[in-house]
C-alpha cells in the first residue's frame, strides 16, 4: 500500500531518504548525499502564479546524462513530415563565405515554429556576410526582425534612418520596414524574426519601476534619406518565400516620419543585471531583455535573454544553471567568452544550441564537477555574453541545420561521466 499526499495542485513536498530534500532553498552547492538537484517546468517561469507549475527533484544522477535519442520504427508522423527530433542539439560558428555574399544571401535558417499565415511563432536565422547590399533592399512581411551581430559591426541603413550595430548592441526592425545592410569586413550573427506580437520591455513586477532594459537606452535613428536615381532591387520575404522586384530609385527616399512604430537599437552593455544577493540561482527569466507575449499571459511567443557579465555572490548554492526540462524550448548563441553552463568547451562564439520542449539539459560534466567543489568568494563573470530566444512552441530545426557541418554529433557526450549520489545505508 502506497502512502499519498492529498490536495490538488499544493506545494506537496516528499522525501524517501531522511535529509534528502533542501530545507529553506532549492538549489544548494552540494545537495545531501551527492544528489543532483534539477528544475522541471511545466509552465513558463513567467507564467502568473495562479498557473505557475514547477517541481523540483533531487536524484542520484542528473537525467541529462543519455546518448540521442533514435526513432522507434513505429514513430511516423500524420502528416507524413520527418518527426521533429527531441535531441539537444548544438552547432560550431559557420565559416565565413569564400563567395560575395551579403546579409540576404547569407541568411540560413536553423529552426521555426508556430505559423506565419496565422501570426504565431518565430524563425531563427544565422547570417554570415562579407559584402554590402548594394542597391538592393530587403522587406520582411513575415515578421519584426531582431538582429544579434556576433563578429562585425553593421551599419543598417532603414527607411526611417541608420543605425551603426556593433556586437554587443541588437537592432529591431519592425515588420515590413525596407532596409539595407553594410559590412565592415567579414560578419556573422544571429536573427530572430518574431511572427507573433512586437517585442516590448518585459513587466517588472515586484523589481519595481527602474532596471533590467531601461527604455531610455533604446535608440531610434533621426531620419534619413537619399535621392538616388538608380535601379534598386527590393527583396520582400512573405510567407516563407523570398520575392523580388525592382524600382528605377533608391527606397530609402522618406524625408520626414512620426509614430510609434521604428527600428531601434540597443547596447546589451546597458543591462541592468539583477540577480540573487543571498541564495539558488534564479530563473533566468531575470535577465528577459525583450518579450513578445502570446495570447496566453506570462507565456511567451518569444522571450529575448542575456547572459551578460555580472557578479556571482550567492552563498551555499550550485551557482551555473541548474539541470532543467522545460516546456518552453530554448535556442542559444554566444556573442563572445565563454558561458557559465559549459566550462567544458564546444559552446563557441558563433555557435548555438537547441534545447527543445522537455528535453533535459543543463551544466556539463566539468561545470559541474567545477562549481561543486568551489570556494564561494564572490566571483565576476568577465567577457561572456550569452543570449537565448525562448519560445512557447518547439523550435523544430531546419534540415539545412541538421545537414550542417557544423552540427556536433558528439553533444551528448558533455554530460557523461557523473558520480552517482551515495544514499546512506
Ligand atoms: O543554459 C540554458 O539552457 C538556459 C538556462 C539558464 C539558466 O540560468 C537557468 C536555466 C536555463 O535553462
Ligand atoms: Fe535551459
Amino acid at each position: 500500500m502506497s502512502d499519498y499526499q492529498t490536495g490538488f495542485g499544493n506545494h506537496f513536498a516528499t522525501e524517501a531518504v531522511p535529509g534528502s530534500l533542501p530545507v529553506g532553498r532549492n538549489s544548494p552547492q552540494r545537495p545531501a548525499y551527492g544528489l543532483y538537484a534539477e528544475q522541471f517546468s511545466t509552465s513558463a517561469f513567467t507564467a502568473p502564479r495562479d498557473e505557475n507549475r514547477r517541481s523540483w527533484f533531487y536524484r542520484m544522477r542528473p537525467m541529462t546524462a543519455h546518448g540521442p535519442f533514435e526513432p522507434l520504427s513505429r514513430t511516423s508522423s500524420p502528416t507524413g513530415n520527418a518527426p521533429v527530433t527531441p535531441n539537444r542539439l548544438r552547432w560550431d560558428p559557420m565559416a565565413f563565405p569564400s563567395e560575395p555574399t551579403d546579409f540576404i544571401d547569407g541568411l540560413i535558417a536553423y529552426g521555426e515554429n508556430g505559423d506565419i499565415g496565422t501570426g504565431a511563432g518565430i524563425g531563427v536565422y544565422l547570417y554570415v556576410a562579407n559584402i554590402s547590399m548594394e542597391h538592393r533592399a530587403f522587406q520582411d512581411s513575415d515578421g519584426e526582425l531582431l538582429i544579434v551581430p556576433q563578429q562585425g559591426a553593421l551599419r543598417i541603413d532603414t527607411e526611417m534612418g541608420r543605425m551603426d550595430v556593433p556586437p554587443g548592441h541588437i537592432a529591431l526592425i519592425p515588420r515590413g520596414l525596407r532596409f539595407r545592410v553594410a559590412v565592415d569586413g567579414p560578419s556573422r550573427g544571429y536573427v530572430c524574426e518574431n511572427y507573433g506580437s512586437p517585442f516590448r520591455l518585459p513587466d517588472l513586477g515586484p523589481i519595481g519601476a527602474n532596471g533590467l532594459a531601461n527604455p531610455r537606452d533604446f535608440e531610434t535613428p533621426v531620419v534619413w534619406f537619399e535621392d538616388v536615381e538608380e535601379s534598386h532591387e527590393i527583396v520582400q520575404k512573405f510567407q516563407g518565400n523570398l520575392w523580388r522586384t525592382t524600382l528605377d530609385h533608391s527606397p530609402f527616399d522618406v524625408v520626414a516620419w512620426h509614430g510609434n512604430t521604428a527600428p531601434c537599437r540597443y547596447d546589451l552593455a546597458r543591462f541592468n543585471t539583477i540577480n540573487t544577493v543571498s541564495f539558488d540561482h534564479p530563473d533566468p527569466s531575470i535577465f528577459t531583455v525583450l518579450t513578445s507575449p502570446s495570447e496566453i499571459p506570462g507565456t511567451a511567443n518569444c522571450d529575448f535573454v542575456i547572459f551578460p557579465p555580472r557578479w556571482m555572490v550567492a552563498e551555499d548554492t550550485f551557482r551555473p544553471p541548474w539541470f532543467h526540462r522545460n516546456v518552453m524550448s530554448e535556442f542559444m548563441g554566444l556573442v563572445h567568452g565563454a558561458y557559465d553552463a559549459k566550462e567544458g568547451g564546444g559552446f563557441l562564439p558563433g555557435g548555438a544550441s537547441l534545447h527543445n520542449q522537455m528535453n533535459g539539459h543543463g551544466p556539463d560534466a566539468a561545470t559541474t564537477r567545477r562549481a561543486m567543489e568551489a570556494t564561494l568568494a564572490p566571483h565576476k563573470i568577465e567577457d561572456t555574453l550569452a543570449f537565448m530566444f525562448e519560445s512557447r512552441w518547439v523550435i523544430r530545426p531546419t534540415q539545412a541545420a541538421l545537414s550542417a557541418p557544423t552540427l556536433q554529433d558528439d553533444y551528448d557526450e558533455c554530460w557523461r561521466d557523473f558520480p552517482k549520489a551515495r544514499l546512506p545505508q
